[in-house]
């Protein structure tokens, strides 16, 4: 099968304080985010001048990956485009209409399966196409890679480097919380569910593994949604207090469940997680996000490369290959269905 492009497909965000409402409005809408919680997230972002650094890291990414295509002799445009702010998705894929691509290769920066990781990209690729119509390109989008090789180790070296400065630290790997109800529906009803919460165990598992680590936890962070829908657990600054409590020292924080060090990582951990930490006396460091890690690039030309040439996908792990969906048609009957949505 031939490709004339590459989709960066992403979650945006804001790029200044005007930006930050109504990038949380499209973010949030119809699903039962209370206000108090909105209007604390917008204070991170305010935090920062209203600026999150999410679309700069694609930005760097996507030269990156530029670069490693040409370099391996791909001509391949690569288009970004976002779920949630400019540049739009539905926009982006208006301009390949318009400039003639008629079957592109999508990847989206998750890793990982579940409701807010694939499907809902499967979603936002659906609805790019229904709004270009007829001359909207084929977009088929790239496999979960949370246990590509290259993926692992670029965090395993990230472990152990936030290791190096700190004697005898716990490792503690993070990833987003979801709805306990959400992470329940992940992947085929065949597989049982929960696919979500299982494949980031597996890349912790891995990570773990290769970084020489013989014992971890694995937590959740930036939970929203009202209190009384339960949601994945313990959070990560929680979890420093039981550390704590524990007699622990210092702590590696690894978060595994990300591509990026955009504002929930910066925030939650650079932030909320490692001032807790200090309040305890406790030594912190946290890993870093294969974003600007050379193999990242490597990895995504990788994936493409398992389409436009057949090259072999690596994994490392048991778990079935997933998330390779075309048009945004879901991956199986039932996959990943979206959660009911509380009513407030
Ligand atoms: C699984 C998952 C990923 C990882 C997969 C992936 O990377 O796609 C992820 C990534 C991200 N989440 C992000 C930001 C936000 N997520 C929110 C809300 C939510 N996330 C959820 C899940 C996930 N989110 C869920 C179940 C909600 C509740 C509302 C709903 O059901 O949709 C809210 C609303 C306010 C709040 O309540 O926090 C914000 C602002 C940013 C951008 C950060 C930046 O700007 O740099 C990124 C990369
Ligand atoms: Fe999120």
């Amino acid at each position: 099968m031939s490709y004339d492009a590459v989709l960066w497909l992403s979650f945006g965000g804001p790029e200044g304080p005007d930006e930050v409402m109504p990038f949380l409005e499209n973010v949030t809408r119809g699903r039962g985010v209370p206000p108090e919680r909105l209007a604390e997230v917008a204070e991170h972002y305010q935090h920062f001048g209203g600026v999150s650094p999410i679309n700069r890291l694609n930005r760097e990414a996507i030269g990156a990956v530029e670069k490693e295509l040409a370099a391996q002799g791909l001509e391949l445009p690569v288009y970004f485009g976002n779920r949630n702010w400019r540049p739009m998705v539905e926009d982006t894929v208006a301009r390949m209409a318009a400039d003639g691509v008629r079957r592109a290769l999508v990847f989206p920066t998750s890793a990982y399966g579940g409701y807010s990781a694939c499907r809902q990209y499967d979603e936002d690729i659906e609805r790019a196409r229904a709004a270009v119509g007829e001359n909207a390109p084929e977009l088929v989008k790239l496999r979960q890679f949370f246990d590509h090789p290259l993926f692992v180790s670029s965090f395993a070296d990230a472990v152990r480097a936030a290791h190096s400065g700190l004697e005898g630290a716990r490792t503690v790997f993070t990833a987003h919380s979801v709805p306990v109800s959400a992470d329940a529906a992940a992947g085929p009803p065949s597989e049982g569910g929960y696919r979500y919460s299982r494949q980031i165990a597996e890349a912790a598992r891995l990570v773990a593994l290769e970084a020489g680590v013989p014992e971890y936890d694995v937590v959740w962070q930036s939970r929203s949604g009202p209190p009384r829908i339960p949601w994945l657990e313990p959070d990560i600054v929680d979890h420093i207090d039981v550390l704590h409590e524990r007699g622990e020292r210092a702590v590696v924080v690894c978060p595994v469940g990300f591509v990026s060090d955009h504002l929930e990582v910066i925030w939650d951990l650079d932030n909320e997680a490692a001032e807790r930490a200090a309040e305890l006396g406790m030594g912190f460091a946290r890993a870093a996000t294969p974003n600007s890690d050379p193999r990242f690039a490597e990895l995504v030309v990788e994936l493409v490369r398992e389409h436009v040439s057949g090259a072999p996908a690596r994994k490392l792990s048991e778990f079935p290959a997933a998330g390779c969906t075309v048009n945004g048609a879901v991956c199986a009957p039932g996959c990943c269905e979206p959660a009911r949505r509380p009513a407030r």
